[in-house]
C-alpha cells in the first residue's frame, strides 16, 4: 500500500517551483500534497497564494502533521540544520542540495541509522539522471571499476554556446543563470566545485567510500583560453568539463578537470545542460545514462521520482559500504595534461614526470606531458595557469610509476 504524504517544502525557487508544478501534472498519481512553503524574502512577489507560504522554519520542522521535508534550498549550511531537525523530529527528507550532502554524507548516513529515517537524494546527482537508485538496486551486485562523466549543467551548457556557437564566455554565463541552471554563487559551476560534490556523493554508492570533498581535486573551465578552443577545434576535439573516479587495486581515485575529447568519443555529443553518466562495471561493462543535468522540470522530476519512492517506503541501503571491499582514497596519481601558464610563472619541464612537448606564443607558455595530480591541485589555484587534461588521457597510480623507473633502472 502506498501511503498519502504531507510535504513541507523549503524553498520555491528553480527546483521548488519546478517540483510545484510537476507534482500538480501528476494529477494524483503521486499521493502527496505539500502543506506548507518556507522561503527566505518577505518582500518578494509569489506566483502562488500568499498563505500557502511562512517564513518560520518550525512552521515545518515542529508541525506534527507533515511527514516528509522537502529540503530546495540554495543555502548549504541552513540545509544542514533543516535536514538534521527533520530527521531528529522524526520526518524523512528529501533534498537536492549537493554541497550540504558532500560535506555532511557521512553524518546523515549516521542519523539515517540513528533514527530509522530515509534522506534521499536524487536530484542532487545530475539532475534528472537516475544514477542513484541505478548505483544502489541495479549495480548492487557488479563489481563497478569506474564512474565519469559531465555531472555539470551549467559548465556543458557554456562550452556548448562558447564552442559551437562562439558566444562569450560572460554571455553564455549570463544565460546559464536566467535559465535557473547556475548555482546561486556560478563560481562553483565554473571552478568545478558543484560536479565535485556531485562526484563524492556517487562516489559513496559506487565504492561505499565517504570522501571529505576538499580531499578531491577540482579544476574548472574558467581558464580555458581563446587558444585552448582554437587548439581543439584544429585537431577536431571538443572540451568538456569531466568528473571521475575509478577504483585501480585497493584505491579510489577521483576529481574533475577539464578534457580534450575527441568527436567520437560519446561525451562530444552531450550538449547544453545535458549530462552524462557512464559506468564500467566488471561484468555489465560500459553504460551510458544521459539527460538533463539542471533546470527547473528536470530536476523537480527527480525529486518527485524521490517523492513517489518515500510512498514505498524506500531508503537507500548504502550497499557498498556494507560490502566486505574496503577502498582508500588517494590522489597519488600521474595523468596526461596540457598546461598553460603566463610567462611569470614559474613551471618547468622538471615539473613534470614525463614532459613531451612545449612551445611559446603571445605572452603564453604551453606545456604537455606526464604530471602528478598533486601539482594540478597547486597550479589550478594560481591566477594565470590553465589546465586540460589530453585526449585518451592516461592514469598511472604514482607508485606503479616508480616501480617502472626502477625496473627499467
Ligand atoms: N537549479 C538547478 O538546476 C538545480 C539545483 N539544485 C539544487 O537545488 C537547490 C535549490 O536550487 P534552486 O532552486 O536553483 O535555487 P534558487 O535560488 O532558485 O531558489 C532558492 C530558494 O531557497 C529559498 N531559501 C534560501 N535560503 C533559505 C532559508 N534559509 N530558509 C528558507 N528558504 C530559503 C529562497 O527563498 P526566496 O524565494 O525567499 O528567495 C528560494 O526560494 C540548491 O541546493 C541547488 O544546488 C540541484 C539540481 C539542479
Ligand atoms: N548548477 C548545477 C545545477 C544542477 O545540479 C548545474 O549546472 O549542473
Amino acid at each position: 500500500m502506498r501511503k498519502k504524504l504531507k510535504l513541507g517544502l523549503f524553498g520555491f525557487g528553480c527546483v521548488g517551483q519546478g517540483l510545484y508544478h510537476v507534482l500538480n501534472e501528476t494529477h494524483g498519481s503521486v499521493q502527496a500534497e505539500i502543506k506548507k512553503v518556507c522561503v527566505k524574502n518577505k518582500t518578494k512577489e509569489r506566483p502562488v497564494n500568499d498563505n500557502f507560504f511562512t517564513f518560520d522554519k518550525d512552521e515545518i520542522l515542529n508541525n506534527p502533521e507533515i511527514d516528509v521535508v522537502v529540503e530546495l534550498i540554495d543555502d548549504a549550511r541552513a540545509a544542514y540544520e533543516i535536514v538534521k531537525t527533520a530527521l531528529l523530529n522524526g520526518k524523512a527528507v528529501i533534498t537536492a542540495n549537493k554541497r550540504m550532502l558532500a560535506e555532511h554524507l557521512q553524518e546523515i548516513y549516521t542519523l539515517q541509522q540513528q533514527t530509522g529515517l530515509p534522506v534521499l537524494y536524487e536530484g542532487a546527482v545530475c539532475g534528472s539522471i537516475p544514477i542513484l537508485r541505478n548505483l544502489e538496486e541495479y549495480y548492487d551486485n557488479d563489481l563497478l571499476n569506474s564512474i565519469e562523466g559531465i555531472f555539470n549543467g551549467s559548465t556543458n551548457y557554456i562550452l556548448t554556446k562558447v564552442f559551437e556557437e562562439k558566444k562569450s564566455y560572460a554571455d553564455a554565463l549570463k544565460k546559464a543563470q536566467e535559465l535557473g541552471f547556475a548555482e546561486s554563487d556560478p563560481s562553483l559551476d565554473v571552478k568545478g566545485y558543484d560536479p565535485k560534490y556531485k562526484l563524492v556523493i556517487a562516489i559513496a554508492h559506487t565504492f561505499g567510500l565517504f570522501v571529505n570533498p576538499e580531499d578531491v581535486i577540482n579544476i574548472g573551465i574558467d581558464k580555458i583560453s581563446d587558444q585552448d578552443l582554437k587548439f581543439a577545434r584544429d585537431n577536431g576535439y571538443f572540451i568538456k568539463l569531466i568528473a571521475r573516479s575509478f577504483r585501480i587495486q585497493d584505491k579510489v581515485y577521483g576529481f574533475v578537470a577539464p578534457q580534450f575529447v575527441e568527436a567520437t568519443n560519446p561525451l562530444a555529443s552531450v550538449r547544453n545542460e545535458y549530462n552524462a553518466v557512464q559506468v564500467q562495471g566488471a561484468f555489465a561493462e560500459k553504460q551510458l545514462f544521459i539527460g538533463k543535468g539542471a533546470g527547473s522540470y528536470p530536476t523537480g522530476s527527480a525529486v518527485l521520482s524521490d517523492i513517489s519512492a518515500l510512498s514505498y517506503d524506500y531508503a537507500y541501503e548504502y550497499k557498498k559500504f556494507h560490502q566486505a571491499d574496503r577502498f582508500e582514497f588517494s590522489n597519488d596519481l600521474i595523468v596526461d595534461a596540457h598546461v598553460s601558464f603566463d610567462d611569470s610563472i614559474k613551471i618547468s619541464i622538471q615539473d613534470f614526470e614525463q614532459f613531451q612537448s612545449g612551445y611559446a606564443a603571445s605572452g603564453k607558455q604551453y606545456m604537455v606531458g606526464q604530471v602528478r595530480l598533486s601539482k594540478l591541485r597547486e597550479w589550478s589555484q594560481q591566477d594565470g595557469v590553465g589546465i586540460i587534461l589530453a585526449q585518451q588521457a592516461t592514469f598511472t597510480p604514482v607508485a606503479s610509476a616508480v616501480k617502472t623507473e626502477q625496473a627499467v633502472a
